[in-house]
């Protein structure tokens, strides 16, 4: 089994929460790289998006976790890359669907939204659930996504 490298990314509202992320993969011997933003000064969602979303279209990570305030502007700039698929998850059923569904290789976090608790959750569904591969609908559904 492919053992996953984890690509984060925040902008200055998520930086917190991406801090107490790394100490949990790292309690959990799971593999990171951390694209920024390293400190609370303010910075702008899309630089840090579309690291993490080149770092995956290269093949550095396998799975991205991003996180801003809210999880719409760092969402938005992610989905722009063709082989992201970024999910905004605001609670653990929705987390859970961005991967049966939609196999989400992206979760987006909404850090002013979420306690570290929440968090904790939603990132333990997101990496442990399977897309339902066998499935038909979703899988055509994702595959009509990109822009031919
Ligand atoms: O993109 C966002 C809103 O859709 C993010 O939540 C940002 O983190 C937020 O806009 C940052 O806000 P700030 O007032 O500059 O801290």
């Amino acid at each position: 089994m492919e053992i996953p490298i984890i690509g984060l990314a925040s902008d200055h509202a998520g930086y917190e929460l991406k801090e107490f992320i790394q100490i949990l993969l790292n309690d959990r011997d799971m593999s990171y790289i951390n694209y920024g933003t390293y400190t609370t000064d303010s910075v702008d969602y899309p630089i840090y998006g579309h690291k993490l979303a080149k770092a995956f279209e290269k093949g550095e990570v396998s799975v991205g976790i991003g996180i801003c305030g809210s999880g719409n502007g760092i969402n938005m700039t992610l989905n722009k890359h063709q082989k992201v698929r970024s999910a905004l998850c605001w609670n653990e059923e929705i987390a859970r669907l961005a991967r049966e569904h939609n196999n989400a290789n992206v979760l987006v976090l909404p850090a002013r939204f979420l306690s570290q608790e929440e968090a904790k959750k939603i990132i333990d569904i997101f990496l442990n659930t399977p897309f339902k591969r066998g499935n038909k609908r979703h899988q055509q559904r994702i595959e009509a996504i990109p822009l031919k």
